[in-house]
């Protein structure tokens, strides 16, 4: 505590002094140094792009004694965050919007309904989200994630999201489409009928369904599907993707000839961090060939591991459908002699759902990540723990993320046709060792093994997941109509924003092992550290 009240003490109650010129100050107190926030030409803009290239989250760049490194920080972050426009590279010139929000506010006056024109319904342009909303006295708070050694306040803005008063197409002659990749996810129905709905609204007339994902753009045996708010209407009722899904085969000069022979000026790409790679490669080379199209992506994961977003829409879907998973895995153990249940749930890389699961259900009492190793023999073993389970509670509960534990089962070397490694099946092994754990101590134990993987992804959103898939789709149509591209839709602290998609993808989002969450989820479980 002593070293943290110091660092405290340094970095608040003494600062550098500074004074800051800028539109916007930054920092709460004064000081001596001039700091001046340089105004940027487009030039200068490209420049830094190219250095911030450089400049990873954990800036180990950074001259942190430079007094001025907060606002270097800021400005690097600024443009980290710009939005890719198309009047960047294009001579195009706005127009009033189509997107009405008048009628919204109609009230009757003596009688007569009267429209209200507001004026607040639109997003001003300079209009920010705050990223961090954390400010954390010292880095050695739970889950402190500090920017410099003391862990200062520093504002991370990100644009909001939202329709713009101008926009930069004409909607009678836009034609826009949809592709959903990757694997499937609870919600994409409800995105699709959302882009459909906002894009008519605007005055859209031609939109088309590009069919199963990326291979719809290149394969010509796969008509588009004309959408329009008749063919939308219902879908979301139903789980998968209207217009399917597929993995692989991305070839970016082809889906950009495919994109410019079938004349789309707006497309809104549905999936992970696969999709997002592919959409922005997309993004580039239409930038290259001087194209006016808007290349939008919506993030679709079940996994939720795309950084900087609350989570991505079918996340808790799957988290509410692992429930039942796992309430089926409690009730065959407990009223089995010895009961064990086992559950596996999906989670290449990040344990969100198996974490979130364990969580929500309460029933379980180990649960297994990709992020933190373990072990399953020896004295502090997952074996070891399930003996003293059986032996106190007469049962136990685990849940097992399928990227979790890799280092023990067989490696596939191969992988799928995106490139993603086939995972070794840890739940088939540990049910596999548990069995013969149990056998070998001459301990009697009833081992029930359920993988719901397919049924947790094919189902439809429930509530929370409809509205936020609402919301995001509404915001990718906004976010095309003001000319953005190369850009993705998100939820940060509750707000909606837009985000480069290089950022969104520079690692998959993973489980911190020292997170609030993390510790929530042993307390809850009750389990050891495994290793
Ligand atoms: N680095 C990349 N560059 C260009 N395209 C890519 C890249 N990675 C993947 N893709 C393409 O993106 C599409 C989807 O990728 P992938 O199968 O990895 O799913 P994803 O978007 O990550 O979603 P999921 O969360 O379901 O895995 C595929 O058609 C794939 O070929
Ligand atoms: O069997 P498929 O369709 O390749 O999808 C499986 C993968 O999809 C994911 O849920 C990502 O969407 C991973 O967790 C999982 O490994
Ligand atoms: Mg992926």
């Amino acid at each position: 505590m002593a070293s943290a009240s110091l660092i405290y003490a340094v970095n608040f109650i003494n600062p550098p002094k500074c004074i800051l010129h800028s539109k916007r100050d930054y920092f709460s107190f004064n000081m001596s140094y001039t700091c001046t926030k340089s105004k940027t030409s487009q030039r200068q803009m490209r420049n830094k792009q190219s250095r911030m290239a450089t400049i990873a989250a954990g800036n180990q760049e950074m001259d942190f004694t430079d007094p001025c490194w907060k606002t270097k920080f800021q400005e690097d972050f600024e443009l980290r965050f710009n939005l890719p426009h198309l009047k960047d590279v294009l001579p195009i010139k706005p127009r009033p919007t189509t997107f009405s929000l008048k009628n919204r506010n109609a009230r009757l006056v003596n009688g007569a309904n009267v429209l209200e024109d507001r004026k607040n319904g639109y997003v001003n342009e300079d209009d920010r989200a705050l990223l961090k909303v954390i400010r954390y006295s010292s880095p050695t708070s739970a889950g402190a994630e500090c920017i410099d050694p003391d862990c200062s306040w520093v504002e991370q803005w990100v644009h909001r999201a939202g329709p713009r008063e101008e926009i930069f197409f004409e909607p009678g002659e836009v034609k826009a489409g949809i592709v959903t990749c990757g694997g499937l996810c609870p919600g994409l129905n409800d995105v699709i009928r959302q882009i459909v709905f906002t894009l008519e609204l605007y005055g859209v007339k031609k939109i088309v369904g590009i069919q199963y994902g990326y291979r719809g753009l290149f394969d010509r045996g796969l008509a588009e599907i004309e959408l329009f708010r008749e063919v939308v209407q219902n879908i979301n009722l139903a789980g998968g993707s209207l217009l399917g899904v597929s993995r692989g085969g991305a070839d970016i000069s082809e889906i950009v000839d495919s994109i410019q022979a079938r004349g789309i000026d707006m497309i809104f790409i549905l999936g992970g961090n696969g999709t997002h790679a592919g959409a922005n490669a997309i993004h580039n080379e239409c930038r290259r060939r001087k194209m006016k199209v808007s290349v939008i992506c919506v993030p679709k994961t079940i996994d939720n591991d795309i950084l900087l977003m609350d989570k991505t829409f079918g996340f808790d879907t799957a988290v509410e459908e692992a429930q039942r998973a796992i309430n089926s895995a409690y009730i065959e153990a407990r009223s089995a002699y010895h009961g064990i249940g086992l559950v596996k749930l999906m989670g290449r890389s990040s344990g969100f759902i198996a974490m979130h699961a364990s969580l929500s259900s309460g029933q379980i009492d180990i649960c297994l990540i990709p992020e933190v190793p373990f072990q399953i023999e020896g004295p502090y073993g997952v074996l070891r723990h399930l003996e003293h389970l059986i032996e106190t509670k007469g049962s136990a509960v685990l849940c097992v993320a399928e990227g979790a534990g890799q280092d023990f089962v067989e490696k596939t070397n191969s992988t799928d046709a995106s490139g993603n490694a086939r995972l070794g099946d840890i739940g088939v092994y540990l049910q596999q060792q548990i069995k013969k754990h149990f056998r070998r101590i001459g301990v009697p134990a009833d081992v029930k093994y359920i993988d719901p993987t397919y049924m947790i992804r094919a189902c439809r959103a429930n509530a929370s997941d409809a509205v936020l898939c609402t919301v995001l789709g509404q915001n990718a149509v906004h976010g095309a109509f003001a000319g953005f591209s190369g850009i993705t839709v998100g939820i940060c602290n509750s707000h909606y924003v837009y985000l480069p998609i290089p950022e969104v993808i520079a690692s998959p989002r993973v489980v911190d092992p020292d997170s609030r969450m993390w510790h929530r989820c042993l307390t809850s479980t009750g389990q050891p550290d495994f290793n």
